[in-house]
């Protein structure tokens, strides 16, 4: 029985500039469609190009069918990259990150999620990525979920800026930009879906001794909360499990985290 000779050095690298060209091909393939994509955006009421529900479920998938030696790490920034860029090419934006927990965290969290195309600029708190948001027309926020003070208030109200979207998209061990993050913009065209987590912020008439019991409350200070509903949970039955006077609105929602497990784990 003969056998096949294993390939050479050269016979591999030559795989290798095929499958390249092929990638190369489709990615410019994907402009084309990114193009068409521009012209029917444009006739919709909502200058922003953001869809973060569809981009949280593109990630899902991509992460979900990934196997091989190929880090998942490296796939979901690729996709990350991809998508953000094209994101850019449709309407140029600026990624304004909050720094107060610090700015090595941040950078990773922006690049990592961003790339470098998509221009970044720094601010001391929250508070001045949401004022930079309230006057450009359609730049995002990322204010770390710990960020110092009740910074989501100045979420409330129809106009002002929202949450739309928690990062990491793909929670997992070892993140290489771990720092949960909510990303902010202008209001959006996009209402929630039901399997998405609203935000709510509530405030009490005094600072409460201990957080209601069977509440998610990502983050709070004094006697505001930042609260956010999971999918089946309401704002009416919130309003009941907390005391009388409280306030409460709708700050944002998010796509439910997609959590990856541990490998082997
Ligand atoms: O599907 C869209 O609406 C797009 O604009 C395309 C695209 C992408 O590059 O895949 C870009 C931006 C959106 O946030 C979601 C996805």
């Amino acid at each position: 029985m003969t056998q096949t000779p294993a390939p050479s050095l050269a016979d591999l690298r030559q795989e290798i500039d095929r499958i390249d060209a092929g990638m190369h091909k489709l990615l410019m393939e994907r402009g084309d469609i990114i193009d068409k994509l521009i012209a029917i955006k444009r006739s919709q009421a909502s200058g922003s190009a953001f869809r973060p529900g569809r981009e949280a479920s593109m990630m899902r998938e991509i992460v979900g069918r990934h196997h091989g030696i190929l880090p998942v790490d490296i796939v979901e920034s690729i996709w990350r990259v991809i998508i953000a860029t094209f994101t850019h090419v449709q309407a140029p934006y600026t990624v304004h990150g909050d720094i107060s927990l610090g700015n090595a965290a941040m950078r990773d969290v922006a690049r990592f999620h961003f790339g470098f195309v998509v221009p970044y600029e720094t601010h001391d708190d929250a508070g001045d990525v949401i004022h930079a948001l309230s006057h450009s027309r359609g730049d995002l926020g990322l204010v770390p979920v710990a960020a110092p003070g009740a910074w989501w208030r100045a979420l409330e109200g129809e106009t002002a800026p929202k949450i739309i979207a928690r990062l990491p998209f793909v929670e997992r061990a070892d993140h290489p930009a771990a720092l949960p993050t909510y990303v902010l913009s202008k209001p959006i065209d996009e209402p929630p879906s039901s399997s998405d987590v609203r935000l709510v912020s509530a405030v009490l008439p005094v600072a409460p001794a201990k957080l209601p019991q069977g509440w998610s409350v990502p983050a709070h200070a004094g006697a505001a909360l930042l609260v956010a509903l999971h999918p089946g949970q309401t704002a009416v039955a919130l309003a009941e499990a907390l005391p009388a006077g409280t306030s409460l609105e709708p700050i944002g929602s998010h796509a439910l985290a997609f959590v990856l497990p541990k490998a082997g784990g």
